[in-house]
């Protein structure tokens, strides 16, 4: 299993201090598979916070974390906004573990997202991609499987699984050659968790984690792959429907682009496919979790190769 910082690992009279909290109230937050966070709350002035410790940063990968979160909200994005310390610093160490404190958005994440909300989460995606990320040092491709991951691929002990995965990366890579478009900011994890439901029903977005620069028809597949599932985890039409509903709104797909949308989505799942296995059965080996990569394999065979909504 992962370890991640628990509540009784906060030193919280510390950070309450870096921060200048008055007598702030820890609890661990439900989600997160990459961090662990806690919402504070001090009484006195009915603030609340959310505390992240960044377990897999170093200081400069939190930096540029709360960098970009920052760039995103300054951007106009509907995200959350970093609160410096006293020194006026995003990121404050504690040892060499990186903390990160955002103010609190109020609302609920809703999983799965209601349907009615899915035009309004295809137009935030929609929006992300048409703003001017400058400034904002956004990495290019991350979102992908690089070489090293398709070599740690090729050593995962489920060997259908590892040859799944070559198949479709070759396939999509295929495709891809023949297929170039434009890269703009994506945010590379469009899942219900990801998307705080506010009490005026519009959305928040969270967790710039994996935001590069890359094809927008990857985050278009991400989205279908965290939002437009049905009860039985496959691709649901009516879903994607909506979704792109609010997505085309704003930004409008070309005939080639729908007809790219299948291939995208199927790398999506993919990509997702590749981590769950990885985190659960080689990083942070986890028998709770063991299969829970094969959703995302169903899922990818479910996507009908003309799937445009
Ligand atoms: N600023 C925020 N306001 C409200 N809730 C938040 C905020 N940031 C995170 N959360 C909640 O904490 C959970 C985990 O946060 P997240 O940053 O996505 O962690 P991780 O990077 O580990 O996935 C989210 O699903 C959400 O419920
Ligand atoms: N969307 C991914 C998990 C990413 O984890 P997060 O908690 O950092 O958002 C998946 O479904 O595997």
């Amino acid at each position: 299993m992962a370890t991640y910082t628990a509540l009784d690992d906060l030193d919280l009279p510390a950070l309450a201090a870096r921060y200048g909290l008055r007598e702030p109230v820890a609890q661990p937050m439900k989600g997160g598979a990459a961090n662990s966070s806690f919402r504070l709350d001090t009484p006195h002035d009915g603030r609340a916070y959310v505390l992240s410790a960044l377990d897999n940063h170093d200081a400069a990968s939190a930096r540029h974390l709360a960098g970009v979160t920052r760039g995103f909200a300054r951007l106009g994005l509907p995200t959350a906004q970093v609160v410096a310390n006293r020194d006026g610093e995003d990121v404050t160490l504690v040892g060499d573990r990186p903390f990160l404190l955002k103010d609190h958005i109020a609302g609920e994440v809703e999983d799965p997202l209601p349907s009615a909300l899915l035009p309004a989460a295809g137009e935030l995606l929609a929006t992300l991609h048409g703003l001017v990320p400058e400034g904002l040092d956004l990495p290019v491709g991350t979102r992908r499987l690089s070489a090293e991951h398709r070599a740690a691929a090729g050593d995962f002990p489920d060997r259908d699984f590892a040859a799944w995965l070559d198949g479709r990366l070759a396939e999509i890579g295929r495709h891809e050659a023949g297929h170039r478009r434009p890269h703009t900011a994506i945010h590379g994890d469009l899942f219900a968790d990801n998307l705080i439901v506010r009490p005026d029903r519009r959305l928040s977005v969270i967790d710039w984690e994996t935001a590069s620069l890359d094809d927008p028809l990857l985050d278009l597949g991400m989205a279908a792959v965290g939002l437009c599932q049905d009860a039985a985890g496959h691709l649901s039409t009516e879903r994607l429907r909506l979704l792109l509903h609010g997505y085309n709104s704003l930004r409008p797909l070309t005939a080639e682009d729908r007809a790219e949308l299948p291939v995208e989505i199927v790398h999506a799942a993919v990509i997702i496919a590749f981590h769950r296995y990885h985190r659960h059965n080689v990083r942070f080996p986890n028998p709770d979790r063991a299969t829970y990569y094969r959703l995302m394999v169903a899922f990818a065979e479910s996507v009908p190769r003309d799937a445009t909504g």
